[in-house]
């Protein structure tokens, strides 16, 4: 029995159901519940639905979960051709040069906007178009940006490696997953380290320029030769470690820091992976290869460059802020530094008058190293396969900020993740005004090892289904656990063996919120949580335990609780109650703990019952509480 912590509580004041209990005799307007701290009502609870002809209008994908509406190209060519549809396709902008073949793929999905030289503000004012936002390094995807656009942004893809311009922290906050095309840009960016590297040690950008100066001179640009030099590859990832195979080639002695790189990949290459100290004083050439991130910032600065041998060469292809560059500047001044070759600076475009730009032993290029024919087509497509996949709801391989959920454990969950959001929803409606919820249970019952189920989606699925009744987040896999977090929700998890098919990855879900009032005081279990459970009946949702009492609905539409004296007729008169007003039964359950006591009847009905009819209800005798939730 395996039990997780999401996170720790403090109170949960916006989690705080302002109506009243719906004991019997209640003014039925109660019966909607409403919140004191905002305007949120019931009626929120009617799934916000963009509705383009794709699932992602379906709230959930990654969103909703699963993809629901296949792409076909009758499909699509019908999408074309009708203006209405067309308006609820996605809308893609993409903010930078991007391969026609992925702009192919994107234009048979969504409207693709290209809109290359959007400023700041012109790009906060186009945002809440759009459903998805491709970019390369040259778009600061800020949390403004997210904030603009209000909830609609829903993926943003890096056509590329380094996601240092995209504020992960708000993506994640504001529930847009980022995925990047990691692999398709490797080579040419490997190939452009050995370019400049090469290119720096015989001088050919300097010797050009002075050539087409209409110099010749031959004897100040003797270059530095690289077979037997030993090189330190920082940073031993997929550019790294392929610099570093055609460096061998090179004849040149190879070794690499990297705190979390494998040794067998290392030394299946022939590279002593070594400490950074040892790297950087040992080297001729350094190649830099890690991403910026808050350790590597500025990691090349004075105290290091003072550790380096007297004249080494630096190669930069990764990010410019790794190299505090006016240390660098000094170090080349002063000769610890013999050259540099840049293709990355802190700044891009670096400003006009830059002295590292501008200094003699250094060579730039303006962030070449992915800009190969093939690697942009490459990218292209890499990245666009992945915006698709997740706007169809899909997990992508690529995402960065998400757990990694398989395609085929999605698939296999899809009618759980209902059941959770439908469980949650239930859960907090029975919460009575005034309890603040701090703790959620769930208990998973089932077959499986613990190993074997992964539960996240679950998870955040009933965080969604508990929080976004009564506030105005709206969560999906990328933020769930965050906004439990913020909003002070401690979710823990448990999971139950029970001797069930393993086929079914779960048997049975149960939630409780514990330390609350109810405002249906038979939801409450022996224990005093509100308790409810489901379970997945031939591929529907059923609610199968309230309380203490065993009920089988499934949860479509809207129900209605009663408790009442267990006795004949009751279902005949409220069944009448619920007639006379037009208001259309579609399943009916009774539950009760011992004959003839109490029981409780969970009636599902089409239609919302207006006030009136739910008085009538309360005035039948026999009921003695009664609830309606909006499933
Ligand atoms: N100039 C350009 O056009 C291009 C630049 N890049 C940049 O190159 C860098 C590497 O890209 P990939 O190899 O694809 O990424 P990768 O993720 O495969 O490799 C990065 C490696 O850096 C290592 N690392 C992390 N922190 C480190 C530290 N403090 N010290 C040493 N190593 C550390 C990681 O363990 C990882 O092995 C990224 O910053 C990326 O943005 C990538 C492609 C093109
Ligand atoms: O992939 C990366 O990390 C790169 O730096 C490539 O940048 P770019 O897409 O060419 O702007």
């Amino acid at each position: 029995m395996a039990t997780t912590s999401i996170s720790s509580a403090t109170n949960l004041n916006n989690l705080t159901p302002a109506s009243s209990s719906l004991q019997k005799n209640s003014n039925p307007s109660s019966a909607h519940l409403s919140f004191s701290h905002s305007s949120i009502s019931l009626q929120k609870l009617s799934v916000h639905t963009t509705n383009f002809n794709n699932p992602i209008s379906r709230g959930f994908s990654i969103f909703n979960v699963l993809k629901t509406a296949q792409h076909s190209d009758i499909a699509s060519s019908a999408r074309d051709s009708d203006p209405v549809i067309k308006s609820q396709k996605p809308t893609i902008l993409v903010s930078e040069k991007l391969g026609e073949a992925g702009l192919d793929l994107l234009r048979s999905f969504g409207n693709v906007e290209c809109l290359y030289s959007l400023s700041p503000e012109d790009l906060c004012a186009k945002i809440g178009e759009c459903d998805a936002l491709i970019v390369r390094s040259g778009t600061k995807v800020t949390r403004q940006v997210f904030e603009a656009a209000k909830g609609r942004l829903k993926v943003v893809g890096r056509a590329g490696v380094g996601i240092d311009n995209v504020d992960l922290q708000a993506a994640t906050e504001f529930g847009c997953l980022v995925v990047n095309a990691p692999t398709a840009n490797t080579i040419a960016a490997a190939e452009h380290g050995i370019a400049l590297l090469a290119g720096m040690a015989r001088n050919v950008a300097q010797a050009d320029a002075s050539m087409k100066a209409g110099k010749w001179q031959r004897n100040k640009y003797v270059g530095v030769s690289l077979v037997g030099k030993t090189l330190a590859v920082m940073g031993f990832g997929k550019v790294g470690s392929e610099v570093a195979r055609r460096a061998k080639g090179l004849g040149m002695h190879v070794i690499a820091h990297d705190p979390y790189a494998p040794a067998d990949r290392a030394r299946a290459i022939g590279v002593d992976l070594v400490s950074f100290d040892e790297a950087i004083s040992t080297a001729d050439f350094v190649s830099l290869h890690m991403p910026l991130t808050p350790t590597t910032n500025k990691v090349f600065n004075d105290a290091t460059f003072a550790k380096m041998k007297k004249g080494v060469r630096i190669i930069n292809v990764a990010r410019g802020g790794v190299i505090d560059e006016d240390a660098l500047v000094r170090a080349l001044d002063s000769g610890i530094v013999a050259q540099a070759a840049l293709d990355v600076f802190t700044e891009e475009p670096p400003s006009k008058d830059s002295r590292l730009v501008r200094h003699e032993n250094v060579t730039v290029t303006p962030h070449l190293g992915a800009s190969t024919k093939e690697a942009q087509e490459g990218v292209a497509v890499e990245i666009a396969e992945a915006v698709v996949g997740a706007l169809r709801g899909e997990l992508s391989a690529t995402a960065v900020n998400a757990p990694m959920v398989p395609p085929e454990v999605l698939s296999e969950l899809a009618p759980y993740v209902t059941l959770a959001e439908k469980l949650g929803r239930l859960a907090v409606q029975l919460v009575a005004g005034g309890s603040g919820i701090q703790s959620v249970k769930v208990g998973y019952k089932s077959a499986r090892d613990p190993d074997n189920l992964d539960t996240r989606l679950l998870r955040a699925m009933i965080t969604k289904g508990i929080i976004e009744p009564i506030s105005d987040a709206h969560i999906n896999l990328v933020n769930a656990d965050f906004i439990a977090k913020q909003k002070g929700l401690r979710i823990s998890e448990e999971r139950v063996y029970v001797n069930s098919s393993p086929e079914n990855p779960v048997e049975s879900i149960q939630v409780q919120i514990s330390n609350v009032q109810s405002k249906f005081a038979s939801a409450l279990s022996d224990n005093g949580n509100i308790s409810i459970e489901g379970k997945v009946k031939y591929g529907i949702p059923h609610l199968t335990r309230v309380g203490s009492f065993s009920v089988d609905v499934s949860l479509e539409g809207n129900l209605i609780l009663c408790r009442q004296v267990d006795q004949p007729g009751m279902i005949g008169q409220v069944g009448n109650v619920l007639g006379e007003r037009n208001v259309n039964v579609s399943f009916m359950s009774v539950g009760r703990t011992v004959k003839r006591t109490k029981a409780i009847m969970a009636i599902g009905v089409d239609e919302e019952p207006d006030k009136e009819t739910l008085k009538k209800i309360g005035e039948v005798p026999a009921i003695d509480e009664f609830v309606f939730l909006d499933l």
